[in-house]
C-alpha cells in the first residue's frame, strides 16, 4: 500500500512539531526517515499509525486519509514498533506477540490456530522463537525490542511503522531485523539513526530538520559530505560500498570540507 503525507502540519501545545511534511512512498518499498534528535521523526511516524492526528494536512494509506477509517481497520494495515512501549504486564513472550493477532480477531472468536501459526512464524523471522515462555519484563533490552518486531510482524500489516528498530540490538540482530523486515514485501517506512544502515535498505530518504522535510531523495542523491555537515553538523567521508555500491559515511570531526 502507498503511504502519502499531505501537507502535514503538527502542533502540539501551540508549539509546531511538523511543517507541510509531504512525502510519498510507494506500495512495497522502504521509506527512511532520518534527521537530528528532535527533528519531528517519531512524530511524523505517529501520525501514520494514528497516536496523534495531524493539525492540518492528512496522511493517506492507499489513497485513504487514515482519520477516515476506523483505528482498528487502521491497526489492520499498519502496525507499529514505537520507541516508549511500556508493557509492565506479566506477559510472556508470546502472549505480547499474540496481541498482534487482535486487530484481524472478532471478539467472539478463541485464538485459532491460524493465528497461533502466524505468531510462530512472526517470532521466528524475528529470531525470538527461544523466548517464547520467557516474561516480557525479564528480556534484555535487545531480546524485548525483537518480541516487539515479532509482534509487529504478527500483525500482518500492508505498511510497517518502525520508530528506531534497531535500537538495543546487537549488529547482527540490526541486520537481520531490517532484512527481515524488508523481506516481508510490505511498505516500510523507518526512523533511522544509523545512516550507513539507512543508506542499506532504505530505497529513499526524507530528511527532516525542525520539523521540515529539507530533502528526500536515494541515499546515493543525498549523501554527500556537506549535506550530512549541513543536517548533523559533523564532517564525513563518503565512500562505496564495496558490494552493494551504496554510500556509507565514515564520520569525522575534523575533518570541514
Ligand atoms: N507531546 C509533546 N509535547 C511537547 N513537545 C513534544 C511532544 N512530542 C514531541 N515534542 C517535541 O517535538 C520535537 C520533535 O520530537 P520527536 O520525538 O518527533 O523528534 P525525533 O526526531 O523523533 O527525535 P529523536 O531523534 O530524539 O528521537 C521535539 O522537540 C520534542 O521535544
Amino acid at each position: 500500500m502507498t503511504v502519502d503525507y499531505h501537507g502535514v502540519d503538527v502542533h502540539i501545545g501551540g508549539v509546531e512539531i511538523l511543517r507541510n511534511v509531504t512525502v510519498h512512498a510507494p506500495a512495497g518499498s522502504f521509506l527512511g526517515v532520518i534527521g537530528p534528535n528532535g527533528s519531528g521523526k517519531s512524530t511524523m511516524l505517529r501520525c501514520l499509525y494514528r497516536a496523534i492526528d495531524p493539525t492540518s494536512g492528512s496522511v493517506a494509506v492507499a489513497e485513504r486519509d487514515v482519520t477516515s477509517i476506523s483505528m482498528r481497520v487502521n491497526a489492520q494495515q499498519v502496525a507499529a514498533l514505537t520507541q516508549r512501549t511500556a508493557l509492565d504486564f506479566e506477559f510472556s513472550a508470546a502472549e505480547v506477540v499474540a496481541t498482534g493477532r487482535l486487530p484481524h480477531r472478532s471478539l467472539t472468536t478463541r485464538t485459532a490456530q491460524r493465528d497461533r501459526d502466524i505468531c510462530a512464524a512472526a517470532m521466528r523471522d524475528a529470531g525470538v522463537s527461544h523466548l517464547s515462555d520467557r516474561n516480557f519484563t525479564s528480556l534484555s533490552g535487545g531480546e524485548a525490542q525483537r518480541v516487539l518486531i515479532a509482534r509487529a510482524f504478527a500483525q500482518q500489516p500492508q505498511v510497517l511503522v518502525l520508530d528506531e528498530p534497531t535500537n538495543h540490538l546487537d549488529v547482527r540482530h540490526q541486520y537481520a531485523v531490517l532484512r527481515a523486515a524488508t523481506d516481508r514485501g510490505v511498505t516500510v517506512v523507518a526512523a533511522l539513526h544509523d545512516l550507513n544502515i539507512a543508506a542499506q535498505f532504505c530505497d529513499r530518504l526524507a530528511v527532516l530538520v525542525d520539523g521540515r522535510v529539507v530533502q528526500t531523495g536515494t541515499p546515493r542523491e543525498l549523501f554527500t559530505p556537506s549535506a550530512i555537515r549541513r543536517w548533523f553538523g559533523i564532517g564525513c567521508h563518503v565512500f562505496d560500498h564495496p558490494r552493494l555500491g551504496v554510500p556509507q559515511i565514515i564520520f569525522d570531526e575534523k575533518e570541514t570540507g
